[in-house]
Parts: C-alpha cells; structure tokens; sequence
C-alpha cells in the first residue's frame, strides 16, 4: 500500500507498471488492425503477453510501426511474433507433488460407480489445472505481467492462466477432497505471500490486478485446511497476514460507519477499488462503455466503478447498477453489500479460532468483540424480517462522501439476489450469545423461515440456484448459476440444524452435480458457470465467451459428493 496515490476524484489509486500501460497499447492496437470482427478477440490475452528484450527497445520498434494507432495485419502479426512472448509461456504445467490416482478413502460415502468413476476424472483435472512460474519469469520478472509466486498453483482455466483470490477457496475446498494438502497449503502461503509485499491479497497474480482485492475467503482456507490437517505452523504464519488483511478492509475508503434508527453507530465494509482507468485486461471494453459518457470526470467515476465491481467478484451484476440496462450505472462504491460484510465477519470468527489455537489470548477476545459488533451490524443494516433476507445497502447520496450516513429504509435494495442468503454460510441466523456454539430452538425456527423465503424467491431453479431474477446479459444474473453460490448456500443450510434446511440442501446439490455431469458427458470438461433453467447446459453471457476448466467448479463438485455422497441406486442423469 505505500506506493497508494491520491486521485483527481479523490479516491486513491495505486498506479501500475510501464509494461502494463505498454500492453495496453498492444492490445487497442490489436483492436483497430484487426478490427471487432476477429473471431475470439480477447483484449486479456494482450496483457498476457511478455517481452523479449527490453521495454524501451520493444516500445520504439512498435512507436515507429504504429501511425495513429493503426498498422496493417501482416506487420502487426510480425512485430507480435518478434517481439512478444506468447501468453502460455510464463507460468509452466508442473505435476502436483500430493497427487495419486486414486487417494485413500476418496469420496467414502460415493457409493454409486458412475459417480465414483467421474469423480475420479474431475480429481484428476487437478493435473491440468496446475501450474508453476517458469524459471525465465523469475530471471527477468520486469519482462512479464505476471506475478512470481513461489508454490505451484491451480488456475480456474481456460482465459484464467493465473491464480484468482476467491477462486481458490473452492479449488481448496476441492483439493481437500481430493487429500491434496501439500497443494492446499502451497496456495495460501502464496496468497500470504501478496499480503506481505502489497498489504492484501490481490484479485489475481498479475501486475494489472495490484490495485484490487476479491471477495476475502483467505481465512476461510487457513481454517478447512487446519481442521484437516492440524498444521499449527501455518496458522503461525497466516495469522499475522490475516490481521493485516482485516484492517485493509476496515480502514480507509473500505471501511463505512452507519447509524441505525435507535443512533447506534455500526462500523461495516464496502467494495472499492484502487483504480480509476480502464482495466487493463479490458481496457478496450470499459473505454468503450465509457465513451457513451460525455465529460472526464463521469468517465473517471466510471472506470472507478467498473474497477471496484471486478473486486466483488461479481462482474457484472444489475445488483451493481442503478439502471440494469446500463454499465455506466455502475455505483459499487456506494453500496455496503451483504456477502461481503458476512464474508468478513467469517474472518474475524476465524481469526478468533485460530488465535485460540495458537494461545493468543488477545487477538482472541479482541476479535470475540469484532465478530459480535459485525453481527449486530448485520442484524440491524441488512435484515429484512419482512422478507427474510438480508439486503445490500445502498448509501444514500453517490457523490458525496460522509463520516457518518444514516441508516433509511429506503436504503435496502430489496431485488432479490442469490447474495441475500449468502449470510446462511456463516449462520447468521444465531444469536449473538450462540453464534457457533450451539443451536438453538429459536434461531432453527429464523432458519426455516429463510428456508422459506429462499424457495419461494424464484432463485431455486430446475438446475442450481440463480444469480438473480433479471436477464440482463450480464454474467452474474439470470439465468447463471456459480459453482461458488451453491456452495455457500448448501453448506449454510447443512449446517443450519434444521431437518428441513438440509433436505432443501441436498436437492439443490443434486440438481448441481447432475448438470456438471450432463454437461461434461456432453463436452468433456466442467464450465466456468452453468445455465439453472436447464439441467446440462453451461452459462454464458457478459465480456467473455463461456470459460471451461474449471477450477471452482471442479472443486465443489468434489466438495458436494465429500459431503453428501451418493446412493448406489440414484440416478446420475438428468431427470
Ligand atoms: O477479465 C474480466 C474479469 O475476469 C475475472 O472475473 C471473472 O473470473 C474470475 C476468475 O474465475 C472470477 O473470480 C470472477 O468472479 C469472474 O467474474 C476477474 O476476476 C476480473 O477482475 C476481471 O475484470
């Protein structure tokens, strides 16, 4: 954080490097010679690409060949091949050290031999996945947008070459399964890593992703990775970055306070990014959606936005937008979203646990206090007793930025987002006094009641639960369903200790592992995000074609079968 400016719009931004900025040009250039119609166009792919001498003799070869931005195919093509290094070449296929075959007492509760054999498949696209940056990125690091990290990574696949922060609790989620620790452990060390050298753990490990973070799930995988392993030395190690990442996302232009009806004052988060230009991996893209704004600063706000919306991992949403027809409606910064202040309230939870398991008794009842003010927070921010969701809260005026807002009904959004039972994963429901020790008669009646809300929302559909209710064409809404979703919400309800929250959540798993079967029978691979309408057919949508892979995907489809297993006797095919 100590490179972090202050900007023209006040907000700060971290600047990025020569090579980036170089790359974008790269990538415009790409656009104009080739023009819109190129099959596949990719702006990320240019931004991936790496030098093969140095920046200033690379850049005064290209600005002698680029007149007004433009050059012909052929020449443009040549100086490509000469001068840049392909996209694939900076992180190389290493086999994981822990993977076998077959691991001892893999997925006991499977009992059904199709399942079984394709979930042998799926564990063994951990091959494919798996990565380590090459020996020349670490000789000439400055030559590369990527970033070196020191272990082996598994990336999500396809246009994803690297690894991404959220993603990797559910390729994590999945490793366990798949009894592959050593990889596990390898990833969150590398995530640490970042926290040390930028003070967060960054949406991905690219220099283009500095100025942002993702959803904060590192905790998350410190603490299923422990409860596995009991690895006391990684909690050692992760705790002091967890702090450090705790405070990034309570401090500064993340951290909002909120005064209630009765004036008590809540202290909550908010997404917002480091960044006020396009996004370099689509750079191309946001200066189009730009160009339909007609002054400078609306068109700084914007990029603003767009780049604050690619941190909640939910690029892009109508959730985001004050009109969901609009991308120049994008308001993130103004709004102080569910999942992510549950997300965070997890963190200070397991902060808690793992200080305890260390003996640090202070970090411990500090953060005690922490969980339990968020809680009350969350109770009286987001909670809507009247339709048994939690909402995200809209601050009241864009623009303007205040030391304390004032909490109004108004103020909740009361759309209905998958987001809004993501709180169910952390059992929100609890009361303060109980949270996480014990169930109570009280707080299963709240869970069924949420139980009720989530099936009659229009969220649970034929295939998975959807993002949205809006067809927007956007990514993030309807009719896609995430592999990370499902996920929260299933766990949520299994733990919940109400019978009929884990019978919900055992039909919702059900109908998500057979439309990855049926789509991979269909096209041999798993998919970044599926279609919830129809059981076998992946999702689409958004800035990019459909993704395949996929690790998140991969990694709760081994997570579901660890939790549920399956009968000899069920059917995998679609019904
Ligand atoms: O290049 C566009 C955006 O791509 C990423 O976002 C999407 O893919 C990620 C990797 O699977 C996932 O974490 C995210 O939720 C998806 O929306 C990237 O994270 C964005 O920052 C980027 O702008």
């Amino acid at each position: 954080m100590s490179n972090t400016i202050l900007s023209k719009d006040s907000g700060p931004i971290i600047p990025t490097t020569p090579l980036v900025t170089f790359l974008e040009r790269v990538q415009q250039t790409a656009l104009n010679t080739y023009g819109h119609n190129k099959k596949g166009f990719d702006p990320k792919l240019y931004v991936d690409l790496s030098l093969k001498q140095n920046l200033s003799t690379t850049e005064k070869v290209f600005d002698k060949l680029v007149i007004n931005g433009s050059v012909s195919v052929k020449e443009f093509d040549e100086f490509v091949e000469k001068y840049l290094g392909g996209a694939e070449e900076d992180l190389v296929y290493v086999h994981p050290v822990d993977f076998v075959d077959e691991p001892p007492d893999f997925l006991p509760k499977v009992k059904n031999m199709e399942v079984r054999n394709w979930a042998l498949e799926v564990h063994s696209l951990w091959k494919n996945l798996s990565r380590k940056v090459s020996d020349r990125v670490i000789d000439r690091p400055e030559f590369y947008t990527l970033l070196p990290l020191k272990n082996p990574v598994i990336i999500p696949g396809s246009r994803f070459r690297e690894v991404y922060y959220w993603d990797s609790y559910w390729v994590i989620r999945g490793l366990l399964a798949s009894k592959m620790y050593e990889t596990a452990k390898g990833i969150v060390y590398n995530l640490i890593s970042l926290i040390d050298e930028y003070g967060h753990v960054l949406n991905g490990a690219r220099a283009y992703y500095t100025n942002r973070s993702q959803p904060p799930l590192l905790s998350s995988m410190v603490i299923d990775i422990y409860n596995r392993t009991g690895d006391k030395d990684l909690v050692l190690k992760a705790l002091p970055a967890l702090l450090k990442e705790h405070k990034f996302w309570n401090s500064g232009i993340h951290k909002v306070i909120i005064e209630d009806t009765e004036g008590t004052t809540h202290t909550l988060s908010r997404y917002y990014a480091m960044w006020n230009e396009p996004r370099p991996e689509s750079s191309t893209i946001d200066k189009e959606t730009a160009s339909k704004l007609s002054n400078n600063c609306s068109k700084t706000r914007l990029y603003r936005e767009i780049a604050s919306t690619a941190e909640t991992g939910w690029d892009f949403s109508t959730r985001w937008m004050r009109n969901g027809s609009d991308l120049t409606t994008l308001a993130t910064t103004s709004i102080i979203p569910v999942d992510l202040n549950a997300y965070i309230l997890k963190m200070e939870l397991d902060i808690t646990s793992l200080a305890n398991v260390i003996g640090d008794n202070i970090t411990a009842a500090s953060f005690t206090k922490a969980f339990q003010a968020r809680k009350r927070a969350i109770d009286s921010i987001f909670w809507n007793s009247e339709m048994q969701q939690w909402l995200d809260y809209w601050l009241s005026d864009s623009n303007e930025s205040k030391e304390v807002y004032t909490w109004n009904a108004s103020g909740q959004n009361r759309k209905v987002f998958c987001s809004n039972f993501i709180p169910l994963w952390i059992q929100l429901f609890n009361s303060v006094e109980c949270f996480c020790l014990c169930i109570r008669e009280k707080d299963v009646k709240m869970v069924d009641e949420v139980v009720q809300s989530l099936q009659s929302s229009g969220l649970v559909c034929p295939a998975g639960i959807a993002t949205s209710l809006t067809n927007s064409g956007q990514q993030w809404d309807f009719p896609n369903g995430w592999a990370p979703i499902q996920h929260m919400i299933v766990k949520g309800l299994v733990s919940s200790g109400s019978e009929q929250a884990r019978l919900v959540a055992e039909d919702i798993a059900v109908k998500w592992i057979r439309t990855n079967y049926a789509a991979y029978k269909k096209s041999g691979t798993l998919h970044e995000k599926y279609d919830v309408e129809k059981c076998g057919d992946f999702g689409g949508g958004g800035e990019y074609g459909p993704q395949t892979g996929f690790g998140w995907s991969n990694g709760v489809v081994l997570a579901f079968l660890e939790e549920f297993g399956w009968p000899e006797d069920l059917k995998l095919d679609c019904p």
